[in-house]
């Protein structure tokens, strides 16, 4: 046999998947690790317990398939994107945890900065706001935070890199520091327009270039890996919602896709143009194929499927993911319960990092039903709010169709309550592993055994499509109420 084996190193889990020359999924391992909240509105993770998942879950998928590494014809990395590591350039011992993208710790030095007045460059070069979101601040407080690192960076001892860039160095023994444009552009030192690290940006964040990755396209030469009984090349990288991008084949402009994991992520394939937002949207790479970037609109919701998961692990008002539904279906509809899930702040297009989650509505009646009611909208709520602001970005009304995917697209009533409120079909694809499919596409056809991009298009397969079937005063009246309880959460 034959296959592409894809890492998904995402937020909460890592994850292996072996998929065969058809680029069909066939095996899967998963392992989950230790989240670090040292304070409130901090966010860590351990590295090297990273690595360990990685090892064990790949391990563990080829020990499923009864394959070795000569069955391995290529891995392609897709991993969550910003988390910040330094790490020994001679031991490789990183300097300090991982401060993950959810962190907030440096909103302060981020006001700074912006009274300062170097937003506005910085967006124009990045396509991103001033935010802690980003890798650059979280780089800065590590140089300047953690005694010695600032010398020892100046003296080229140290590394920087997200976490495919911490997988490559350590999957090929410290011979590859790499990274692709993707993960690349959400440092907030990578000027996306002119394709390199922009030396203004380093300086102000005091982190000296030398500690950067060299940076390729998603699909390329990254390194070979020894460590699993034969040689296997590193063929395909892209960050976790570029990679479903590509997984989604939203190769054409115009083309959406929204991830529904523990955030929410929808990106718009913006083509050759790279679209200055007025609705504090995110301008990205969407991938890099051949040298050329094809950009994207970003708008990025830290709380989506973690508001499921705060009904059961917070509130134990249920014990697994999948009874919201039935719960949300039965619950009393002369309530209106709005659920603001500001657990971190929030992101796009309000990014405001101070504000906390928020309940309106409340009656003597309100229950558990009602509360997973309100939790599931929240995110058709949130998504209306992001597509919004991108169809007034892109000056023409909706998008035709919205490609979703991501563990939240499992549940049917979330998926049909996100048409009614967006007044727009949405398509869930046959393959649920669409960031996955995306690196190991990636991966597989730069070894040559996985169509090109048209051919990988022409695959995409629809499982079910949601039509909306929510009328227009009904939808206005529940999305005016969603507008009006946002905001009184940022007051
Ligand atoms: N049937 C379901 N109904 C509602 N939410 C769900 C359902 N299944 C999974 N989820 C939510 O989806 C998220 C997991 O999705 P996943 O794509 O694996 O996330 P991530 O990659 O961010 O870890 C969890 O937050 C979980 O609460
Ligand atoms: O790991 P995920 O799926 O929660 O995705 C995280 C994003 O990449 C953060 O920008």
């Amino acid at each position: 046999m034959t296959y592409i084996l894809a890492i998904d190193q995402g937020t909460t889990s890592s994850r292996a998947i072996l998929f065969d020359k058809d680029m069909r999924p066939v095996q899967s391992c998963q392992q989950e690790f230790p989240q670090y909240f040292p304070q409130s509105g901090w966010v860590e993770h351990d590295a090297q317990e990273i690595w360990a998942s990685v090892q064990a879950v790949v391990g563990g998928v080829m020990a499923q398939a009864g394959c070795t590494a000569k069955d391995i014809a290529a891995i392609g990395i897709t991993n969550q994107r910003e988390t910040t590591l330094v790490w020994d350039r001679n031991t490789g011992a990183p300097i300090h945890k991982a401060i993950v993208w959810q962190d907030r710790r440096t909103s302060a030095f981020c006001d700074r900065l912006r009274a300062e007045g170097h937003e506005a460059e910085i967006t124009q070069k990045t396509g991103l706001l001033l935010d802690p979101y980003f890798s650059a601040t979280k780089l800065h407080w590590l140089l300047t935070h953690v005694e010695g690192t600032a010398e020892r960076a100046a003296r080229g001892e140290l590394l920087f890199g997200t976490m495919d860039s911490y997988l490559i160095w350590k999957l090929t023994e410290g011979r590859a520091h790499v990274t692709d444009a993707t993960n690349a552009a959400r440092t907030m030192l990578y000027d996306i327009r002119q394709g390199c690290w922009d030396a203004q940006i380093c300086a102000l964040m005091q982190v000296p270039p030398a500690m950067l990755p060299d940076v390729r396209d998603c699909a390329s030469e990254f390194g070979t890996t020894t460590l699993f009984g034969a040689d296997i090349p590193i063929l395909g990288v892209a960050g976790d919602q570029q990679a479903a991008t590509i997984g989604q084949a939203c190769f054409e402009p115009g083309m959406l896709k929204s991830t529904y994991g523990t955030g929410c992520f929808a990106l718009l394939n913006t083509g050759d143009t790279l679209v200055t937002s007025k609705n504090r949207m995110l301008g990205t790479i969407a991938y890099q194929l051949g040298g050329k970037p094809t950009y994207a609109l970003e708008g990025s919701i830290f709380i989506a499927g973690a508001v499921v998961q705060w009904l059961r692990d917070g509130l134990g008002l249920i014990s697994a993911a999948h009874e919201t539904a039935d719960m949300a279906a039965a619950a009393d509809p002369t309530q209106s319960l709005y659920l603001v899930p500001a657990f971190t702040g929030l992101g796009a297009p309000y990014w405001n990092a101070d504000c906390r989650g928020a309940i309106f509505g409340l009656t003597r009646n309100s229950g558990p039903k009602e509360f997973a009611k309100a939790a599931l909208q929240s995110v058709g709520y949130q998504t209306r709010d992001l597509l919004l602001a991108m169809q007034d970005d892109m000056g023409r009304p909706g998008e035709a169709v919205l490609r979703v995917d991501g563990g939240m697209t499992a549940s049917d009533w979330t998926m049909q309550f996100l048409s009614d409120i967006l007044g727009a079909p949405v398509d869930r694809p046959k393959v649920l592993e669409t960031t996955a499919l995306g690196a190991a596409w990636l991966a597989g056809s730069r070894a040559g055994i996985y169509p090109d991009q048209q051919g990988f298009a022409d695959s995409w397969a629809c499982d079910r499509r949601f039509e909306p079937q929510m009328d227009a005063p009904r939808r206005d009246r529940l999305y005016s109420g969603w507008q009006d309880a946002v905001s009184r959460t940022l007051v």
